[in-house]
């Protein structure tokens, strides 16, 4: 129904190769490449369908004493959840250990602060251009390390605290990047579960690691902690994967294609409950004219058309909540949270009437 071609403004786009009528469903994207359930609402939403009830805690875990970090609103989404996830029994055991790490620097961390980090990695002449970002993480690959080196945290939680201890929402990022490690294994062994991912397609996607770290510089720090936690706890099969490329890749990636996990019916007051990663669903760019609506049904994202579309005409969601904004509201949103200008259709036309 449509093909990814490239756009004159905004990399790569999806095209429609026929007429289209209104309300046709042009796409579903069924499994994230990977997710995670912010640590707040772990509980409360379910891992599989992303229900939320309000803050109500879902009382069912997987079966066994792996637990993972887990809640599902029922028996039949935990099943489905291991069926679909994790047919292979990888994943399941690389969460329970980040919720052991978890677990560990809780303990250790009572009498100090939470996430406290004495190396100062970050130097004040930054100038967080992506080649100075470049080279501070050559840096830490020249000196991080085998996983040996750290002496495995979890059995020697005093000598290697600091590397536990993290920040909830650094947890969370653990848990993203853990999760894509785990998918970039199998798909080495040719056992992906995720439809149309290719660990270079997934690479193929655009990055906005520069223009996060230039928005919250301190994330360059927090995204380093969150490598050497995932090189210190993750098992040794998936080590050769833990690497700083690797790591950017998948954090970098997030920043401009994350598709947030929205408390549903969705309005101005729904929270956001985690994040997520589709790539069959990342080429769709942004308009401030949609001619398709994305939907979350349960833990898939539906794309129909909200009118007809001509053959050749591009097919584009709206990124967020800003069509009755007025042109520069949209533009400063675009530009601040999803890190470019917008050139769609109707803001090139505005432009064009101000001028
Ligand atoms: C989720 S990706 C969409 C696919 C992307 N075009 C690609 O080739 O991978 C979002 C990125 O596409 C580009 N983009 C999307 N909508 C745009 C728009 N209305 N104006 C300019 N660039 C846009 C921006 O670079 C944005 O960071």
């Amino acid at each position: 129904m449509f093909a990814i071609r490239p756009t004159s403004y905004g990399g790569r786009g999806c095209f429609a190769t026929s007429e289209i009528p209104r309300g046709t469903l042009v796409h579903i994207a069924t499994t994230p490449f990977t997710s995670v359930i912010f640590r707040d609402f772990r509980k409360e939403v379910c891992a599989y369908c992303f229900a939320y009830d309000l803050g109500r805690t879902w009382k069912v875990r997987l079966r066994g004493p792996e637990t993972a970090g887990l809640w599902f609103c029922g028996e039949e989404c935990r099943d489905r959840w291991v069926k679909e996830e994790d047919p292979s029994r990888e994943l399941v055991p690389v969460l329970e250990l980040i919720e052991q790490a978890v677990a560990l620097a809780r303990r250790k961390s009572q009498n100090s602060k939470v996430g406290e980090y004495d190396e100062d990695f970050v130097h004040e002449d930054f100038s967080f251009q992506s080649d100075a970002i470049d080279s501070l993480w050559k840096h830490i690959d020249g000196i991080v390390i085998s996983a040996s080196q750290l002496a495995n945290p979890l059995r020697n939680p005093t000598l290697n605290n600091r590397v536990l201890a993290l920040e909830d929402i650094e947890y969370d990022s653990a848990r993203l990047v853990a999760v894509a490690i785990v998918r970039l294994y199998l798909d080495s062994h040719n056992t992906s579960v995720v439809p149309w991912f290719t660990w270079n397609g997934f690479c193929s996607l655009e990055s906005h690691e520069t223009d996060l770290i230039n928005r919250l510089p301190a994330l360059l720090e927090s995204h380093i902690r969150v490598f050497i936690f995932l090189r210190a706890i993750m098992p040794n099969k998936f080590q050769p994967f833990v690497t700083t490329a690797n790591v950017r890749a998948v954090l970098g990636r997030e920043a401009a294609n994350a598709f947030g996990i929205w408390q549903l019916p969705l309005s101005s007051e729904s929270e956001c409950l985690g994040s997520s990663i589709f790539p069959s669903g990342s080429y769709f760019n942004h308009s401030c004219d949609p001619n398709v609506m994305k939907t979350r049904i349960g833990r898939q994202m539906h794309f129909t058309t909200s009118r007809a579309v001509r053959e050749d005409e591009e097919l584009c969601i709206s990124y967020g909540m800003m069509l009755t904004m007025p042109l520069q509201a949209r533009q400063d949103l675009l530009q601040e949270q999803w890190y470019f200008g917008c050139r769609c259709g109707r803001c090139i036309a505005e432009l064009g009437s101000e001028a």
